[in-house]
């Protein structure tokens, strides 16, 4: 049911409309002063037009010094930066910040601007026109999956933490700019959340196609968000940059090895995702229709649910047939603790929406936030145990060839006998079972 990794990341690649640029980094050295060892020692990078690079490694090896030279937030002590083939070590930097989006952790909105203005400020200072700033601004509230009637003129402390990241995304993609650089843009949300902004990003990115970077802690994120990830050690120095799929299958280092950690076999499940797997259809009920409109339908479906959306087909609430029947007519309630997942989400996304909302399944949407399905608990806990078993079916063959090779562990497992006279033999062999 599941294709495999790089079919996954070949078809991603190629499905793009691209409108970003290409970014290369060559031989960038940054110092601070008053600093024995440079922040970023000298560091060569190319980023292909229209991909997600996702920056990870310890706190303090080099990312956001790397992230901030991009656009001159910091200026580079040494060596060139290229966008899209330009040398913007030359350029104004001003002139530059204002071609290239850039998204902080909260959003880094101005508290005191409501929305609009916010999402406006760029392209104001561009000399954009009121009817265009208004046309932009409704569009992007669009994309980033916030109703513009609702959220145009709020302040940002009237909003959720998502919320406002939401509009910090669309804030950096008002002037159109062909590079999006994000530093720990979804650190401050919790992890629901943090899915759906994750989600909403792939999305934007695969409809606008732009060049994104992004800076992360969390390895499972650079997988998830990253065409590729870029693993970096104090200085600023390259462990590996490569595809998820290749740094979880090839490992360049042992620094990388130890960074992967033991999870590596679970962060495979990263990289499967919710449109991996054949999910189930649902009944929709419209919000205002007669409720014995959406019973009949659900009924002729075999279904025991009905999913009830709004105008632009997103969810709001997942009531079973018993439910609906109370009403006359499919009223507007929204469910807060509804479990949705994107069809980008990962397997794990999916598992953890179903735990948080104490159900056995999770609605699935597109990347406009339309409902497309539902996935039960068993579909994606039969993929997980079968990848588990593939996993250690591996492991098992390589420790067999590291013993038959003399490289691995060649000890005989050490197993403790009972020394007390009260062990019958059924619980010996419990222990003996359970100590190898
Ligand atoms: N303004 C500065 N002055 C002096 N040293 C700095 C300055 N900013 C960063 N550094 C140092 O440069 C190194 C790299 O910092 P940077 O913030 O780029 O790391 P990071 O990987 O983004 O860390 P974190 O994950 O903790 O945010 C660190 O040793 C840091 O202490």
């Amino acid at each position: 049911m599941t294709q495999p990794a790089d079919a996954t990341a070949s078809a991603a690649a190629t499905d793009r409309t691209v409108t970003g640029a290409s970014i290369t980094l060559e031989g960038v050295v940054k110092r601070y002063r008053g600093q024995d060892k440079p922040a970023v020692e000298r560091l060569d990078l190319d980023i292909d037009a229209g991909h997600i690079v996702a920056f990870v490694g310890p706190s303090g090896c080099g990312k956001t010094t790397t992230l901030k030279m991009i656009n001159r937030l910091i200026e580079p002590t040494e060596g060139r930066i290229f966008i899209g083939g330009r040398d913007v070590t030359k350029e104004n930097p001003d002139k530059l910040r204002q071609s290239i989006g850039y998204v902080i952790q909260s959003g880094g909105l101005f508290p005191h601007w409501d929305v609009a203005k916010n999402i406006g400020a760029i392209p104001r200072v561009l000399g954009w026109n009121k009817e265009r700033i208004a046309e932009r601004t409704e569009y992007l509230l669009d994309l980033v999956g916030l109703d513009a009637d609702a959220f145009a003129h709020r302040l940002p402390k009237d909003m959720s933490g998502g919320q406002q990241q939401r509009v910090g995304v669309a804030r950096a993609l008002a002037a159109d700019p062909p590079v999006l650089l994000m530093d720990e843009p979804f650190g401050a949300v919790d992890p629901i959340t943090r899915v759906r902004l994750q989600d909403s990003l792939i999305g934007i990115q695969k409809e606008l196609g732009k060049t994104i970077v992004i800076v992360t802690h969390d390895f499972e994120e650079a997988t998830k968000l990253g065409d590729k990830v870029l693993i970096l050690s104090q200085g600023g120095h390259v462990e590996q940059y490569a595809t998820p799929e290749e740094i979880l299958a090839n490992p360049a280092t042992p620094f990388v090895e130890e960074f992967i950690g033991s999870g590596a076999t679970l962060a495979h499940l990263t990289l499967s995702r919710v449109r991996d797997v054949a999910h189930d259809e649902v009944t929709i009920a419209y919000v205002g229709e007669p409720a014995a409109d959406a019973l009949t339908r659900a009924r002729a479906a075999g279904h025991q649910w009905v999913v009830v959306i709004d105008q632009a087909g997103h969810p709001r609430a997942w009531p079973s047939l018993e439910e609906l029947a109370s009403k006359k007519t499919v009223s507007d309630y929204v469910d807060q603790r509804l479990p949705v997942v994107a069809s980008s989400s990962t397997l794990n996304d999916a598992l953890d929406t179903m735990l948080a909302a104490s159900q056995g399944g999770t609605l699935v949407t597109d990347r406009r936030g339309a409902v497309i399905g539902s996935l039960g608990i068993k579909s994606v806990m039969d993929i997980i145990q079968a990848q588990l078993a593939e996993a250690r079916e591996e492991e098992s063959h390589t420790s067999y060839i590291e013993h038959a090779d003399g490289t691995g562990p060649i000890e005989t497992p050490i197993v403790a006998a009972a020394d007390d006279d009260g062990e019958d033999g059924a619980d010996a062999g419990e222990r003996t079972a359970s100590g190898a």
